[in-house]
């Protein structure tokens, strides 16, 4: 298991100040860039007792292993990640869960989109197979925008076991597919629940697609076949948070 990452970004490194900055080992600041997007970001470091230290744009390319990070990049320890032991815990102490369940989804781009959806929609926890999922990286925590610091992400190791025990706990799981006759607009999505999204290329596999109590599409009006999954998680999770708004 890795021990340390880097993160980069205002945002990210912002939610790891405020979420968990006892993970943070080293920070560093671009060289010169002193203005009011830094600021309140390194007034925060301080407090909590970290010096950020000013490096080159060159060093924090290297360390982030990327141009995109503002001119901030944090050493931290790995994020942890939950096992599915865990989930209980989630669920006793949440009184209507609504979750996210992501079969397989590969590109780090779309899992940080999908947290950042996830984290706006309020969604409790994320669900996701330890094998053949992209993990918790740099480029994750990134795209997420401070995301993968507070939605909890659960890696479990049979999804289909772990659905199953959902709905032992009284979870509805929604799936969704393209082809799927019911439409998301007449799904009954208040109660608790775990919206399940399919991988990039072949969707939902088909033990954990009849594992769904539902299976919804999105309609679709053009002549594309299906919506990059990070966008129908956004459109799926927002028709929940509008059904459940009371
Ligand atoms: C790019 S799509 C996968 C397309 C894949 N060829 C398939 O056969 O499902 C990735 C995921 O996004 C979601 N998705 C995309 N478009 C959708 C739609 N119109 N209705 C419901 N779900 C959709 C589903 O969860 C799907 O598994």
């Amino acid at each position: 298991m890795k021990k340390q990452d880097f993160i980069y970004g205002i945002h990210a490194i912002e939610s790891l100040l405020t979420h968990s900055p006892e993970r943070i080992l080293e920070l560093w600041v671009l060289q010169g860039r002193d203005d009011d997007r830094l600021a309140p970001l390194l007034k925060a470091a301080q407090d909590f007792g970290c010096t950020a230290q000013r490096a080159t744009k060159k060093t924090l390319d290297e360390k982030a292993d990327s141009s995109q990070h503002q001119g901030v990049v944090a050493r931290v320890q790995a994020a942890k990640v939950l096992a599915e032991n865990e989930l209980d815990a989630l669920l006793d102490s949440t009184e209507v869960p609504f979750l996210l369940i992501l079969d397989g989804v590969t590109d780090p781009h779309n899992l940080g989109a999908c947290l950042r959806n996830a984290d706006a929609a309020g969604v409790q926890g994320i669900i996701v197979p330890k094998d053949n999922s992209a993990g918790l990286t740099p480029t994750v925590s990134k795209v997420a925008c401070g995301a993968a610091e507070t939605v909890p992400l659960f890696q479990v190791t049979n999804l289909a076991r772990t659905m199953r025990h959902l709905q032992d706990r009284g979870v509805w799981i929604v799936g969704t597919a393209g082809e799927a006759d019911g439409a998301l607009y007449q799904a009954e999505l208040t109660g608790p629940l775990a919206i399940a999204m399919g991988a990039e290329d072949k969707g939902l596999r088909r033990l954990s697609r009849e594992a769904c109590d539902k299976l919804v599409s999105i309609p679709m009006a053009g002549s594309v076949s299906s919506l990059n999954v990070s966008v129908a998680t956004g459109v799926c999770l927002f028709e929940a948070v509008r059904q459940r708004i009371k």
